[in-house]
């Protein structure tokens, strides 16, 4: 596999935020990302959760299923819930033939609650910390069980969010049971230096989401003390070559890296004030400027 470049449906229909985009049908979403011309989505909560049923819908498209979003509660809750819930989702997208899950730990996350999310950002205890590593290497073993690899993705509004956090989690994770998601817009809404996080740990990242931020919005966030779905609907991401982030020196680490994998554009925002097909033919036609691809 070399690089592959897809987009998530989130731009369309928001799994967070249902009301954003209840009108979009997710036949309209593939066909608009087939359009634009990405090969590769994401699971969303309007697809048919029958892998026969989506794939029939995917194959006309010359669509294929990249991933899909995991909730993992190691920290809050016992392991055995955590462990069945994961084993669903892992077979459905093993069906799918996607070769990563992304697992984001959900424990104390403020990331769906109306919060202020700079402010009130959750961290965990000593304790915890070990809950989380030791529990993310077993669901790193049942993925292996498919042949595949869980990503985590480090994520506003958790307790793996900033620098620290994410190299305390590789540092007490082992390489081949939990490997990295990197996403460009939660680094940067954090404050973090993604060239930093991606040259770091560029042999342990497996999955790329491309978020771009809108400098201004962010920063309002921060001084009227916003939720992060607040922030979202405010329209502080945006597709990537849209925003204060510059992709390019992203794209030579990517490159030089000799990176094997996908590339999912990640832009929620309100599709009635962004259209979710023009901005996925935007993005798609800034991909190609930067990478060629
Ligand atoms: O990967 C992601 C999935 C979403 O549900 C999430 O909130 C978004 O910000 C993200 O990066
Ligand atoms: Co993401």
């Amino acid at each position: 596999m070399t690089i592959n470049l897809g987009i998530c449906p989130i731009g369309w229909t928001n799994d967070d935020l249902p009301e954003l985009g209840a009108e979009n049908t997710f036949q309209q979403a593939l066909s608009e990302m087939a359009l634009a011309g990405f090969t590769g989505t994401e699971i969303g909560n309007k697809y048919p959760k029958n892998p026969v049923e989506l794939h029939s819908h995917l194959e006309p498209r010359g669509m294929s299923i990249a991933s899909g979003w995991f909730s993992a509660f190691l920290t809050t809750k016992p392991f055995e819930e955590t462990a069945k819930a994961f084993k669903l989702k892992l077979d459905f997208l093993h069906a799918m033939g996607s070769k990563v899950i992304v697992v984001s730990e959900q424990g104390h996350s403020i990331q769906c609650l109306d919060r202020p999310i700079y402010d009130e950002k959750p961290t965990f205890s000593e304790e915890e910390w070990h809950l989380l590593t030791t529990g993310l290497e077993k669901l790193g073993n049942m993925a292996h069980e498919k042949e595949m690899e869980i990503v985590f993705h480090h994520h506003m509004g958790t307790c793996i969010q900033t620098t620290a956090e994410i190299e305390r989690l590789m540092e007490e994770t082992q390489p081949d049971k939990v490997s990295l998601l990197f996403d460009t817009g939660h680094l940067v809404f954090s404050g973090e230096d993604p060239l930093y996080i991606y040259n770091k740990y560029a042999n342990r990242i497996k999955h790329i989401h491309f978020k771009d931020i809108r400098e201004e919005r962010m920063n309002n966030v921060k001084s009227e003390h916003s939720s992060f779905l607040q922030g979202v609907k405010a329209g502080v991401f945006t597709v990537p070559g849209d925003g204060m982030i510059d992709f390019e020196p992203i794209w030579h680490a990517i490159h030089t890296s000799d990176y094997q994998g996908w590339i999912m554009v990640e832009a929620e925002q309100d599709p009635t004030q962004a259209n979710p097909f023009l901005y996925a033919k935007m993005a798609r036609e800034y991909m190609n400027q930067i990478t060629g691809l």
